[in-house]
């Protein structure tokens, strides 16, 4: 047993994605959290590095399918953000000198096997290693190597907040700034931003589909946003 796992926070779907809110409805913001978990732990399954992935949610769709995935599940009893989301999942992994821990949102879809294999041999030889977001000042991956030395910090401009914290514990991070984590949907210009590469699959589908058949709402709200 290698210790490394992955822990995915994962909030209630009627809320999830509140900033596409603008171009999607609510059944199209859970379908297409839906897919982006499935295509993350799809990837996940795939690393042969991880022993396991752990998912921090109250939400029953969100269970079903990370139990179908063969996640571990660990109930969200305080929704009460990121951050204690993490908290609770690694409460549930318990302290270990060896090991891992993969902490990454579920909405970074063009994460790739390879990727993640990349973070945890870092790890070998760093404390923490971060995997900026592209493009909003977010972590898209904390990694963290057993025992933790810092605390998940997850939020606006939260990879400043991880680096600062590293520092202040006179650890040098890695930092590996990925095509793939490093995508990440939260705004409605991230839609149309599906990066090449692998990965992605359900998202890539729901995406097209997305635009093909919701022409409308998104050709206006890109059109007022590139006039404006
Ligand atoms: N279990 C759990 N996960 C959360 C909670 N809040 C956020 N998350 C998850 O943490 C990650 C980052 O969340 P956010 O970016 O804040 O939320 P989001 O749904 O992705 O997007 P917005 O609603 O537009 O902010 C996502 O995987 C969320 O599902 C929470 O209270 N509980
Ligand atoms: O850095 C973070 O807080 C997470 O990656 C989520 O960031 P986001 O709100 O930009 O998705």
């Amino acid at each position: 047993m290698s210790g490394n796992w992955a822990i995915v926070p994962v909030k209630r779907l009627e809320h999830a994605k509140s900033r596409l809110a603008l171009v999607l409805d609510a059944q199209e913001r859970r379908q297409l959290v839906r897919a982006m978990l499935s295509d993350v732990l799809d990837t996940l399954l795939r690393v042969s590095q991880l022993d396991g992935i752990v998912v921090v949610t109250s939400d029953g769709e969100v269970s079903r399918l990370a139990r179908q995935a063969g996640a571990h599940l660990v109930p969200d009893i305080r929704e009460a953000g990121t951050n204690e989301a993490v908290r609770q999942g690694l409460a549930w992994l318990g302290s270990q000198q060896n090991g891992c821990r993969l902490i990454m949102p579920a909405d970074i879809p063009f994460l790739t096997p390879g990727e993640v294999a990349n973070v945890i041999s870092s790890l070998r030889s760093h404390d923490v290693a971060l995997v900026p977001a592209l493009r909003d000042g977010g972590t898209n991956i904390l990694g963290l190597r057993c025992p933790a030395r810092i605390e998940a910090a997850f939020g606006e401009e939260s990879f400043a907040r991880h680096l600062a914290a590293a520092r202040a514990a006179a650890i040098t991070p890695a930092i590996l700034d990925l095509d793939g984590a490093g995508h990440d949907i939260d705004v409605p210009t991230d839609l149309f931003h599906s990066s090449g590469g692998e990965g992605g699959a359900r998202t890539r589908a729901v995406l097209s589909q997305l635009s093909c058949g919701n022409p409308v709402p998104v050709a206006v709200w890109m059109n007022e946003e590139l006039e404006s």
